[in-house]
């Protein structure tokens, strides 16, 4: 946990009755969760439960059929994913989602650049220009890269290319940033390699993963949320997530022992 929850506190984010239907299917079926600032969450669930959808609603890539989600007490509605980024959520995608003919540094700075959006006259541009360097070097330095800064991000390794796409996501300075699959694919030092750098770069913040990975899951989250056609089964410490015989039921026991 990076901050102490408060029971009064406005949640980081806060879904209510969510529910989405792509033609007649209803893919989420009634979603109430709600998440602190600072504290950790991931979505776990089997293949098609509606994880990537519930990210999809939540940064406004998807408009819900029916209920709200909030941003630090903000009803989202209406908004453009570009809008709600700039409100302070910023996500990363399961794809690689970078430029590989432009630099790591490129990259990083393209990434501050979009995120600060166009609020600054032209007669700043120099003095604009000196802080987008140091902010995307401040971030090189965070995630690692600063030994590969000059490189065309094609030429990174796979780790290193998420690596990379976790600082275009912190890059905006978001307080709530949402991670889906940030281990897919990786071998187990990898892995470790980037469940170190989560918990560096979301130090004080909010984070909500999809993962797959019940390693990353269990040693990383604070609540884990268990996402089953479309319903939240369970929401939880660790502990008591693992524990709970509807999770062991529909999901974790095969989850877990596909680990073993
Ligand atoms: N745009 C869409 N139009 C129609 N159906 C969709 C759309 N997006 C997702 N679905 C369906 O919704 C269901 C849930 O998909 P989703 O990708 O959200 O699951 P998931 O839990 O993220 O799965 P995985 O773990 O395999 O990534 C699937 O049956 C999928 O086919």
């Amino acid at each position: 946990m990076n901050a102490p929850m408060s029971k009064t506190a406005v949640p980081a984010l806060q879904l209510e009755g969510l529910r989405k239907s792509f033609g007649r299917t209803e893919i989420i079926r009634g979603v109430d969760l709600s998440i602190q600032r600072g504290e950790l969450h991931a979505v776990i669930g089997p293949n098609g439960a509606g994880k990537s959808t519930l990210f999809n609603l939540i940064t406004g890539r998807f408009a819900p059929t029916s209920g709200t989600v909030r941003l630090h007490g903000t009803d989202l509605a209406g908004m453009a994913p570009f809008q709600i980024n700039r409100m302070g959520l910023s996500r990363s995608f399961q794809i690689t989602n970078i430029f590989p003919k432009m630099t790591v540094f490129e990259n990083v700075r393209c990434s501050l650049l979009w995120s600060q959006g166009y609020r600054y006259s032209f007669w700043n541009l120099v003095s604009r220009s000196r802080e987008l360097n140091e902010g995307a070097d401040e971030i090189l330095e965070q995630i690692n890269l600063t030994a590969r800064r000059d490189l065309p991000a094609g030429v990174l390794s796979y780790a290193e290319q998420r690596a990379l796409e976790i600082g275009i996501t912190i890059a905006g300075g978001a307080d709530v940033i949402m991670l889906d699959e940030p281990t897919a694919g990786m071998s187990h030092s990898e892995t470790d390699y980037i469940v170190e750098l989560i918990r560096k770069v979301t130090e004080n913040k909010t984070l909500v993963m999809v993962e797959h990975d019940m390693g990353v899951v269990f040693g990383l989250a604070d609540r884990i949320s268990v996402l089953v056609y479309g319903e939240i089964i369970a929401t939880g410490r660790p502990e008591d997530v693992r524990a709970n015989p509807k999770v062991q039921e529909a999901y974790l026991g095969a989850a877990l022992e596909a680990e073993h």
